[in-house]
């Protein structure tokens, strides 16, 4: 006997709720038009849809994921199985990994969108809505913590980036590759995940930035960020370096212990103290500067700000935020 599995999916807007006008413009829908489809459910699930929120994904602020945190929390108290999230994806996997660090549930939270609007030729929303919700409804899919599931393939929301603007194979996991794929069969998964520490927070810590460096970059945009700073992500060059002229305006923000988490802005690879010149990671690490190994800067970004929203400092701080692949 089959067990019905209780889905609920969150919809949050992005393009996989949006509709393309007859000037090609793609706009979001005034009634969304996944609400109340469900051809496409799949056997053994039963479906219960809501609109959290209508949001171009540009328009997802923290405040709005902590939300969408406490409403899954609730499904699974109301008996859930498993929840599914569809998201715009320019911001998709920034939510997914804030859902990744906060949620401390084996139960499947599996996070999908689209590329072409629902009225597009060739749109890819009911796919992949459909290949989340078979993810979701799947027992290999506990404990694995936030999944993006998108064009058949699933990843872990902590190292899957959206890689390119408009193809639908866009999401990818650069460094480890995705952890299974949606099959006719079902769900098969084909990598081990490495735990990482869940922060159950309920509130958020605000001005925590992200800046990108660059050949000649100096120290003005340092300098410019404001009095009220609690935390800085920094995509370094390469293995982890930074311009020699960026140095005593970093130095300013961490004597003032401003927490700085560093990474890589190569789209593979982590970030390492290795090279002993000026500016060079080795220099780096001593100023107190956290290296965070194979995060993108908006992901260290988010683990940095869920971190000091947890209550952490000092050396807890840079434990929680070094660990994401150990
Ligand atoms: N494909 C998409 O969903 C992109 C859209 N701009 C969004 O993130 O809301």
């Amino acid at each position: 006997m089959t067990v019905t599995k209780h889905i609920l999916v969150l919809h949050t807007g992005g393009t996989i709720s949006m509709t393309e006008t007859r000037d090609g413009d793609i706009m979001p829908s005034k009634h969304n038009p996944l609400l109340g489809a469900d051809s496409f459910v799949p056997a053994g699930v039963e479906l219960t849809s809501e609109e959290i929120f209508n949001l171009p994904s540009p328009h997802m602020t923290p405040e709005r994921m902590l939300t969408l945190v406490k409403r899954i929390r609730q499904a699974e108290k109301d008996g859930a199985d498993g929840v599914v999230v569809t998201h715009g994806t320019d911001t998709l996997e920034e939510t997914a990994y804030f859902l990744d660090l906060t949620l401390d549930s084996a139960m499947p939270v599996v996070v999908t969108g689209a590329m072409r609007s629902s009225n597009e030729i060739g749109s890819d929303g009911l796919e992949n809505l459909q290949s989340a919700i078979k993810t979701a409804a799947s027992d290999e899919s506990r404990n694995k913590g936030t999944l993006v599931v998108m064009n058949d393939e699933i990843h872990t929301a902590r190292f899957v980036t959206k890689t390119h603007t408009t193809n639908v194979a866009t999401f990818r996991t650069p460094t480890f590759g995705p952890v299974g794929l949606v099959t006719k069969d079902g769900v098969r998964f084909f990598q081990e995940l490495i735990n990482q520490e869940v922060c159950a927070i309920d509130h958020l810590v605000d001005h925590v930035f992200l800046i990108k460096a660059y050949a000649g970059m100096d120290g003005t945009l340092f300098d410019a960020l404001p009095e009220n700073i609690h935390g800085l992500t920094i995509e370094a060059l390469g293995a982890g370096n930074l311009p020699p002229a960026t140095l005593p305006a970093i130095q300013r923000l961490l004597d003032r212990h401003v927490p700085i988490v560093l990474v890589s802005r190569c789209f593979n690879g982590v970030a390492q103290a290795v090279y002993n010149y000026e500016g060079g990671g080795v220099q780096l690490k001593k100023m107190g500067i956290i290296f965070c190994q194979g995060l993108n800067g908006q992901k260290a970004r988010i683990k940095l700000q869920v971190g000091l929203s947890d209550g952490k400092r000092g050396q807890a701080l840079a434990d929680f935020v070094d660990n994401a692949v150990s």
